[in-house]
């Protein structure tokens, strides 16, 4: 499992172990791992051209120190102050000692710039005189960004404002959400985590890796039938969208369900591509309702919230009106699969700010709720019931963005519901299931929905391999 961490959190552990360290001994760390990552990517120290964009604060600090230390070892380094008067003093001292200069503007020849504007102290995005100083930064140059790009707010990964985009995040002691959640994510290059010791308390953002995925999935047994390993209901589809049925219906079947059972108008596209599933209603381990069933079948929605003991997932216009009472009062899981569009119809927000602000949306919906809830787009996020950490999906790719995609993910997830897993990890083992099929089916060129769905025994190989 890969774990970010609060500012808070990581405030606190720093505190916390400063107590225990000669002073400086941190922002010494930091900088020696920061400078042996830039090294690294200059191949060549001695004769490069190195600029650190140099902030008010620690995070101006760490750049600095990083700077004397490639300055020693033979880099020309310039120092650009965000703020002339607001410099941090002891990196100043440093990289003057070591021979760096320090310059007004920005140099106009530079081989690698650090960003060490602002780090877990920024607010909002960069003021006027940041702004300006990341601006001139030339395209050609590495940006390697000091802890996280500057502007990206690291709790959230919200951009309020102008921001850094960084070739190379290195980040210290911890991974922030703001570098794995979007906007924020898509700012950060790859992202190297240098340790510098902090002993960290509860993360309150996780990633899945595949061996959590591994050890979630859930795999049949000797004692096996096709009743225990699952039956989902799948309530999908219409006379305008029958496809919609047959897509989720795949998800269902390729996600280890023991047998689907289909209600809805499409019956004969649903048996025409898939024979196996069983027509009509009967005891299932787990609905799916919702996607492509178009308006004004609310009381099917609320046919499968009423049986409380069973597991539902609610997808795409099952989410329509969705009443928080009716969810928050029953007993086995919900599973809630907005898109940003349709999370923000049911906080009664433009779509805008559930896409600048994705963790607190997903959070607020599973509150309000009191359901897991899996808000998909670019990075998907599952939120559980009762609070706590959120997982961010690493896996995926933009091509999932086509027509049909979340219904195949519908499907998964609730054959994973069927399987037994609670609402957070049936989200999150097929968010990351249908991403890993999505890539490998995509493969770098455009893929449609039922190429993802014939992918996933792939990927569940590649998983468990
Ligand atoms: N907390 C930790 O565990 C460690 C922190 N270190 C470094 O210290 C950094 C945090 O340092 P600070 O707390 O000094 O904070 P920062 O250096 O992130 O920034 C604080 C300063 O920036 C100004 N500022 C805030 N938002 C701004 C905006 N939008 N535009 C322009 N100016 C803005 C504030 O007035 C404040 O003076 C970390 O990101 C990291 O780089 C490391 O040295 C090692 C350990
Ligand atoms: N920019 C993106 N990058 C990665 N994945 C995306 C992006 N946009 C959408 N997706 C994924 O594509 C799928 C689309 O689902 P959805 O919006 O419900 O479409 P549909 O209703 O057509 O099936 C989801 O899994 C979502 O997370
Ligand atoms: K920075």
């Amino acid at each position: 499992m890969r774990t970010a961490y609060s500012v808070e959190t990581v405030r606190a552990a720093e505190r916390e172990l400063m107590a225990r360290l000669p002073e400086g001994a941190l922002m010494a760390r930091a900088a020696a791992g920061l400078a042996a990552v830039c090294a690294g990517l200059l191949g060549r120290v001695y004769g490069s051209r190195v600029v650190v964009l140099a902030g008010p604060g620690d995070n101006g600090g760490d750049a600095l120190y990083a700077g004397a230390r490639l300055a020693r070892r033979g880099a020309r380094v310039t120092a650009v102050p965000m703020d002339p008067q607001r410099i941090h003093p002891g990196g100043l001292a440093a990289l003057r000692a070591a021979g760096g200069r320090v310059e007004a503007s920005v140099p106009r020849r530079a081989d690698l710039v650090l960003d060490g504007l602002l780090g877990i102290g920024g607010r909002g995005g960069l003021r006027p005189a940041a702004a300006a100083l990341a601006e001139r930064v030339r395209a050609d140059a590495l940006v390697v960004a000091v802890d996280l790009p500057s502007g990206v707010d690291a709790d959230t990964g919200e951009v309020t404002g102008p921001a850094v985009t960084a070739d190379v995040t290195v980040t210290f002691g911890a991974y922030k959400p703001g570098l794995l959640v979007d906007p924020g994510a898509s700012r950060v290059g790859a992202v190297r985590l240098v340790d510098i010791g902090l002993d960290l308390a509860e993360p309150v953002l996780e990633a899945l890796q595949h061996a959590d995925v591994a050890r979630l999935l859930p795999v049949p047994t000797a004692s096996s039938d096709k009743y225990r390993r699952g039956v989902v209901g799948v309530v999908a589809g219409s006379e305008q969208y029958p496809g919609a049925a047959v897509l989720a219906v795949a998800g269902a079947l390729r996600g280890g369900a023991g047998a689907v059972r289909y209600v809805g108008p499409a019956a004969d596209a649903v048996l025409a591509r898939y024979p196996e599933v069983l027509v009509g209603r009967g005891r299932v381990q787990a609905w799916v309702v919702g996607p492509g069933i178009g308006a004004g079948r609310a009381a099917e929605v609320g046919r499968a919230l009423a049986d409380r003991d069973v597991p539902v997932l609610v997808d795409a216009d099952g989410l329509r009106g969705l009443d928080p009472e009716v969810v928050r009062g029953r007993r086995a899981a919900t599973l809630l699969t907005p898109h940003a569009g349709e999370a923000a119809a049911l906080l009664g927000v433009p779509r805008e700010s559930v896409e600048a602000g994705r963790l607190a949306a997903v959070r607020e919906l599973a509150e309000r709720y009191g359901a897991a809830v899996l808000l998909k787009g670019s990075t998907t996020l599952v939120a559980p019931a009762g609070g706590g950490a959120v997982r961010v999906n690493p896996t995926g790719t933009p091509w999932l963005a086509t027509a049909g995609s979340g219904d195949v993910l519908s499907g998964l997830a609730g054959a994973l519901l069927a399987g037994g897993l609670p609402g957070a990890d049936a989200g999150s083992v097929a968010a990351y299931l249908h991403g890993l099929a999505g890539r490998l089916a995509a493969d770098g060129a455009p893929v449609v929905a039922q190429e993802v769905a014939a992918a996933l025994p792939a990927a569940w190989r590649d998983v468990i391999s």
